[in-house]
């Protein structure tokens, strides 16, 4: 993030997504007004709503309606699931297990990610080995994430290639071994409702998700409506809100991206505070880039900022595996 924004702006991304499959769409009148807006969105706040993602709504309420029914179980049940190393760390985790910069969220979850079969990626791989912990209860879960699962990574590889002009390369920058077989992640997460009987007292904010950025490319959040919890950070310090604004999601860049672009686009600290006296769920989605892609400032880049590399290579793999090894108590 670069300025002192004071709102986040909405892109209709149709017309990017019905020229994509198009080899000549960086020609077409439409996409280049996509790609500008892109562009100065990711300069400027690092996070816009897309809106036009053609994401079916029923789809989208439906995510977050099984959400809500798991997290309104009772403890036990969603234990069946915990989350530990040896599961790759991958299942619920109860209301402050998750610490960020040393205090613990006031969030419960479940997390997900793309399956890493035995040995793939060898020791970068290992850590986050295992399947997916599923709840069965409500029954749909399973099959109604896989499916989300799979609209968001088509929807994320077409902005990604709306950012790849936005950066000035070609449509597949971000295709074969950058992120051509992107590693996903899914947050399902509920944030506790303002009230003295879970410990939560009006007078004093308790942080729902304390301030991060996100991991890799671009994330995808998909929150309830009525609520303002999530925020985002601009240049002098201040938090601008980012309420849900119907038939969009919020989109933000991630620490991959911001190497990528060698910082002309940066991931932007936010978090999330529920000071409601409803109970809040938000799905996220990730978009990242393959699991063992080694990732560096685009020459592109670099010609745009001044011809240096501002960051040495990362390897996305290595980037999670030390996040998710901190993120629990
Ligand atoms: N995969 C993502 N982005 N997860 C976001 C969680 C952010 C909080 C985490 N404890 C942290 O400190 O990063
Ligand atoms: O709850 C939200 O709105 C955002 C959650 C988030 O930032 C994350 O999980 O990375
Ligand atoms: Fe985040």
């Amino acid at each position: 993030m670069a300025t002192d924004f004071k709102t986040i702006p909405i892109i209709d991304i149709s017309s990017l997504l019905a020229r994509c499959e198009d080899p000549n769409m960086a020609q077409d009148p439409g996409v280049c007004e996509v790609v500008k807006q892109l562009d100065q969105a990711c300069r400027e706040a690092g996070f816009f709503y897309v809106k036009g993602h053609g994401i079916p709504d029923s789809l989208i309420k439906e995510v977050r309606n099984v959400a809500h029914k798991f997290f309104n179980l009772p403890y036990e049940e969603k234990l069946k699931i915990k989350l530990s190393a040896d599961a790759g760390y991958r299942g619920y985790q109860r209301i402050g297990e998750n610490i960020t910069k040393g205090t613990p969220d006031m969030h419960e979850a479940i997390d997900c990610y793309r399956e890493i079969k035995s040995g793939m990626y060898g020791a970068l791989g290992k850590p986050m080995e295992g399947i997916n912990q599923w709840p069965l209860n409500p029954p749909n879960v399973k099959l109604v994430m896989e499916e989300y699962i799979r609209l968001c990574t088509d929807l994320s590889r077409n902005i990604m290639r709306g950012i790849a002009l936005a950066l000035g390369g070609s449509i597949d920058e971000f295709e074969g071994e950058r992120a051509g077989d992107p590693f996903w992640v899914l947050r399902i997460i509920g944030y506790p409702e303002v009230s003295s009987a879970n410990g939560k007292d009006l007078s004093k904010n308790d942080i729902g998700c304390g301030a991060h950025t996100d991991y890799g490319l671009l994330t995808l959040v998909n929150q309830d409506a009525d609520i303002t919890a999530l925020q985002v950070r601009n240049l002098s310090g201040e938090w601008i809100s980012a309420p849900p604004i119907p038939g969009t999601f919020v989109c933000n860049i991630g620490d991959m991206l911001k190497i990528f672009s060698n910082g002309l686009y940066d991931s932007t600290l936010h978090r999330v505070i529920n000071n409601s006296p409803k109970y809040r769920v938000c799905v996220a989605y990730f978009y990242e880039t393959n699991y063992d892609a080694a990732v560096e400032p685009l020459d592109i880049c670099k010609q745009k900022t001044g011809g240096i590399g501002k960051f040495g290579k990362a390897v996305y793999g290595e980037h999670l595996v030390s996040k998710v090894q901190t993120n629990f108590v």
